[in-house]
């Protein structure tokens, strides 16, 4: 299985609504969050939110104790522990960020899981307040695509993860995610990958409007229970057609050997007698 990577977008995917809504909602600050939107781009508006909370004496802990409270489907955890144990390489690609991503894995027992979260920075500063950066500084310049916010193109993450996959040997992406910043990357899709957008949210009207964009097979899920059965049953399928290649591929090496070739009757099993 060492052939499948799994991509996941982590908001609204792993865990069951937008984080950076969840923290500022449940810490009663969604009233300056609103005014402050209009005003200046969203990774901004995080950053100034957690000064004004570090400001009014919420915590590192505060944020943390709200983060462990996410809600999340039951049936999400089991399902990438299942991934991980059957040898898949499982990355994030995330518009959230990182303290509150790895705050969230860290709770759930899963954090290594991922091999890598690529996401907006998040840190503690030396005062005890959290920082929010974009990932990409578009201040200095822009990405260049216009199906992405400024601060981040899920679709060029995409593409430097499959260089990095190709020189691994690895073949095959499976991409889950909600949003409409899952589009991008799903367009970058190979036909021997597979995209699981989740039924009804943006990036499912996305790809059902444009079906012919997407090249790899689209499988969509539901809730965390589907996610899971959907998820486990492509790794299977995967793994099937791998394991079944590489033995076409040594009957071929065989052939080419010139070795004798073996007749029938000899690559069966015994036949039973008849009549005795
Ligand atoms: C113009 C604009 N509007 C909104 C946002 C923020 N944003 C969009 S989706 C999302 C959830 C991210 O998590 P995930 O990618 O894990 O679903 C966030 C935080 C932005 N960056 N630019
Ligand atoms: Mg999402």
């Amino acid at each position: 299985m060492a052939g499948i990577a799994v991509v996941f977008d982590f908001d609204k995917t792993i865990i069951d609504l937008d984080s950076d809504n969840w923290v500022v909602d449940e810490l009663g600050a969604t009233d300056l969050f609103n005014q402050l939107l209009p005003t200046m781009p969203w990774n901004f508006v995080m950053d100034r939110m957690m000064k004004e909370l570090y400001a009014q004496g919420k915590t590192i802990d505060d944020i943390q104790e709200v983060l462990r409270r996410a809600p999340i489907h039951p049936r999400v955890v089991p399902a990438i522990k299942t991934a991980h144990s059957l040898g898949c390489d499982l990355r994030i690609v995330s518009d959230a960020n990182l303290f509150y991503i790895e705050t969230i894995l860290v709770h759930l027992g899963i954090r290594d899981c991922f091999s890598e979260i690529n996401t907006n920075p998040g840190y503690v500063n030396e005062e005890g307040r959290l920082r929010i950066f974009p990932f990409h500084d578009f201040q200095s310049s822009s990405h260049g695509c216009n199906l992405c916010p400024p601060n981040m193109c899920k679709g060029m993450i995409i593409e430097r993860i499959q260089a990095s996959l190709a020189k691994e040997g690895k073949k095959t992406m499976i991409y889950l995610g909600d949003g409409s910043g899952d589009f991008c990357p799903s367009l970058k899709l190979k036909d021997e990958d597979y995209v699981m957008p989740r039924k009804n949210f943006p990036v499912w009207d996305l790809i059902c409007q444009n079906r012919s964009l997407v090249r790899a097979e689209i499988h969509e899920w539901n809730d965390g229970e589907e996610l899971e059965r959907v998820l486990l049953k492509l790794i299977e399928t995967i793994s099937l057609q791998e394991s079944h290649s590489k033995s076409t591929w040594w009957l071929s090496v065989d052939c080419k050997m010139e070795t004798i070739p073996m007749t029938a009757h000899e690559a069966l099993p015994p036949a039973l007698p008849v009549n005795q």
